[in-house]
């Protein structure tokens, strides 16, 4: 299924980040064993693109994909989809020299203004991996103007994906980390998240947490292949999940009757 009228479906934002490298990775077809870095193919985004209005994920519309790598697949993915979803860049090092004098903090309100102005019920980080200061979190929680006096009128909750347990391998990298330390004997499982975004990296409250094993003597393609299918998975549940809190589908749908009568 794909991404349809948005006009009366809940909205969503993701961001993500990534390189132009991997065309052939697809949530639907085994990773390729080629070492290309998969942790920016944009796949947690087709996840996403995949389960809208499907049962897993109904009344649901991604209206913009945020990048801040032109690179990044997921644009591609984001423009392939049925409709195309619209796309935006925004990177930080690009933005401090066109703005000189600006900030990462005016960088992260600038983040945060593209994203308010869509209105979205919910913003997913998939694979985002920029830290967001403060800037950006007072924005989105209302606590600043993000156009001249205008502020978002409620908090608009954030989730981000991330490839370990909750206070485990907090940061980039967490798969090799986690692979790493299993070799060493510090370590029996990993496992992946989604968790609430919070100024402290990693630390929000999850959502939704599930084990992944590490089999010994398994090469890390392996392991990185069976984690990122645990990921497909929940990054879709959370986002349900925490959709549902924000507008509860028979809200969503009450209102779209109401629209259509
Ligand atoms: N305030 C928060 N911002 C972000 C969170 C969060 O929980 N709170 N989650 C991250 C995602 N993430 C891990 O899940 C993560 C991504 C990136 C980094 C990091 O070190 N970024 C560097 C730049 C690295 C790069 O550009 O490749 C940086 O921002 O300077 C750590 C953790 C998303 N943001
Ligand atoms: N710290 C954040 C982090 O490491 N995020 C990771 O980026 C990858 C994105 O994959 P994708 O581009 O194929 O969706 C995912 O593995 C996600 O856990």
């Amino acid at each position: 299924m794909s991404n349809v009228d948005h006009v009366h479906q809940r909205r969503i934002v993701v961001l993500i980040s990534g390189s132009g490298e991997c065309d052939l990775i697809s949530p639907y077809i085994d990773l390729p064993s080629i070492t290309i870095d998969p942790i920016r193919a944009g796949t947690n985004l087709q996840a996403l693109i995949d389960a809208l209005n499907t049962p897993a994920l109904p009344n649901a519309a991604i209206t913009l994909v945020l990048s801040n790598r032109k690179a990044a697949h997921g644009l591609t993915r984001a423009a392939q989809a049925d409709p195309p979803i619209p796309t935006a860049y925004l990177a930080l090092q690009p933005y401090l020299k066109a703005n000189p004098g600006k900030t990462r903090d005016d960088y992260d309100v600038e983040v945060a203004k593209i994203v308010a102005q869509q209105s979205p019920a919910l913003v997913v980080l998939a694979g985002w991996m920029h830290i967001m200061g403060e800037g950006f979190l007072d924005v989105i929680n209302g606590d600043r103007p993000f156009d001249g006096e205008q502020k978002v009128a409620k908090p608009i909750p954030v989730i981000n994906l991330h490839p370990a347990l909750p206070g485990a391998f907090d940061g980039a990298n967490a798969i090799e980390r986690a692979y790493e330390a299993f070799q060493k004997g510090e370590i029996k499982h990993t496992g992946a998240m989604v968790h609430r975004v919070v100024k402290e990296v990693d630390r929000g409250a999850p959502v939704l947490v599930r084990e992944v094993e590490i089999i010994p003597g398994e090469p890390i393609e392996t392991f990185e292949k069976r984690l990122h299918h645990v990921e497909w998975e929940i990054i879709v549940e959370a986002t349900a999940k925490i959709l549902d809190e924000a507008v509860p589908l028979k809200v969503s749908c009450l209102s779209a009757a109401v629209r259509a009568s």
